[in-house]
């Protein structure tokens, strides 16, 4: 389960002005919208109020939105009629929703009827949030493919105020709160294990009074402020504008008020040598996604096979097969990439093995080849020396072993010490579970 995983650090982008923000969040957002596209065939979204929506506008007559494909959630709202002024719905329908021909049944609400009822309304939201995910997805938390987030100056996202008992939620979906400190006071909100889950969280925070608060949030994470708290498996993008940060240049960023952030940043940068202006754009954000991996022998034997995409038994035995004879038709030296119908081939030989994955056209060749690198490390620290037969006889632990990297086609897991501490956890457990069947024999026989 992605929040089972150690966090990554954040990255943080900073931008010139709101508009150069809104259209960088503009492609980020098509860009994460095709990943889920290309794997899934749905988008779901959440998304949050506050100056969020405004910062949305780069999507309107986007011609790479596929609004029909779309499922939006509110992060978080507050309980009043759909149509006041306070209503995150009401803020999105006026900023975005209104302009773009998304289908009114994919924008999921509150329940109007239920204002007066906190908890029933809540509750029909979290059922809202389980229709969606939990027969498709994980059942304990919805993933969510992206979650949009804002920042206020205390440090509160979504619904989730300092101090709140909230914070340390740990079952519910989707909870109330009847004295929020902003107004007004009667809302329901994500909990932080819902952020926590989602492929992809965004913190949008434009605006001066942001600085100090992201500089706590990114610098002093012990002080616990909720959006400190924010801390899902890959890493939180902050997008951000602020004068006085990045100025009109927008290469002025005060690299000291970030003091521990890794500085792995998108369209302006910056590292600990200075700003400066970086070749990638925040739509290249790595989302690469794998849509298989195969293990194939020299002799043409399919060892392992992991799908990523859901396809019919007979596209897959059209694949293996294809994708077999293509990458045993190679020689030594040639290129570890192969074009297939529209995407990318990566594959790697170690000794008598093919590690071999499928890629989307636009996806990194080289991270992919540092994914099968990994595994054949974990592999290779697990068995000690790995090889072909260790793959045949004990084939489960090989797809235990990707299963601790690999989810849902995308890196889970960097570390192969973590990868391996899990492995070898469940298998003291397995151990132990021997043995007290041993112990329940002999006592009971
Ligand atoms: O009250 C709320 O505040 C936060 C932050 O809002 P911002 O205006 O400072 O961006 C927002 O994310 C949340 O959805 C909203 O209900």
């Amino acid at each position: 389960m992605p929040g089972h995983q150690p966090p990554n650090p954040p990255a943080l982008v900073s931008f010139p002005s709101t508009d150069v923000l809104a259209d960088s969040l503009a492609a980020f957002i098509v860009k994460a919208q095709k990943d889920s596209l290309d794997k899934k065939g749905r988008f779901t979204i959440a998304l949050s109020g506050g100056s969020l929506p405004k910062m949305l506008r780069g999507l309107i007559g986007n011609p790479g939105v596929r609004w029909d494909k779309w499922q939006v959630f509110y992060v978080d709202e507050r309980v009043v009629p759909l149509d006041h002024p306070d209503s995150n719905h009401f803020a999105c329908m006026t900023h975005l929703f209104s302009k773009v021909p998304i289908p009114a049944d994919h924008i999921h609400t509150i329940d109007q009827s239920l204002l007066n009822d906190l908890e029933e309304l809540s509750d029909a939201y979290e059922k809202e949030l389980i229709r969606e995910f939990a027969q498709k997805d994980s059942a304990r938390f919805p993933i969510f493919d992206l979650i949009l987030l804002g920042m206020g100056p205390d440090g509160h996202t979504a619904s989730l105020f300092p101090g709140h008992e909230l914070l340390t939620e740990e079952d519910r979906w989707v909870a109330y709160i009847e004295d929020s400190p902003k107004p007004p006071p009667r809302r329901i909100t994500f909990t932080l294990p819902v952020i926590n889950h989602a492929l992809r969280v965004v913190f949008v925070a434009a605006g001066k009074e942001k600085t100090d608060t992201l500089s706590q949030v990114l610098d002093h994470p012990e002080t616990g402020l909720p959006s400190a708290r924010v801390k899902p498996t890959f890493p939180v993008i902050n997008f951000l504008h602020a004068e006085g940060i990045a100025g009109t240049s927008g290469l002025e960023l005060r690299l000291d008020t970030f003091k521990g952030i890794k500085y792995s940043q998108l369209g302006i940068c910056a590292d600990r040598n200075g700003p400066k202006p970086c070749a990638r754009t925040a739509s290249d954000v790595p989302t690469s996604m794998i849509h298989y991996i195969l293990l194939v022998s020299r002799q043409g034997k399919l060892r392992l096979a992991k799908w990523f995409t859901t396809l019919p038994s007979k596209a897959k035995a059209k694949i293996i097969q294809d994708v077999t004879r293509l990458v045993l038709a190679r020689r030594p030296r040639m290129c570890n990439v192969i074009e297939y119908k529209g995407a990318k081939i990566i594959y790697r030989q170690y000794a008598s093995l093919f590690f071999v994955c499928e890629i989307g056209e636009n996806d990194n060749e080289l991270t992919t080849l540092e994914i099968i690198h990994r595994y054949v490390e974990v592999l290779d620290r697990y068995f000690g020396n790995v090889c072909e037969l260790d793959i045949v006889f004990n084939f489960q632990k090989a797809y235990a072993l990707l299963d601790e990297l690999v989810v849902a086609g995308e890196l889970l897991e960097s570390n192969k010490f973590t990868a391996l501490t899990a492995a070898e956890a469940s298998d003291a457990w397995e151990q132990d579970e021997h043995l007290q069947r041993a112990l329940s024999e002999t006592l009971y026989a």
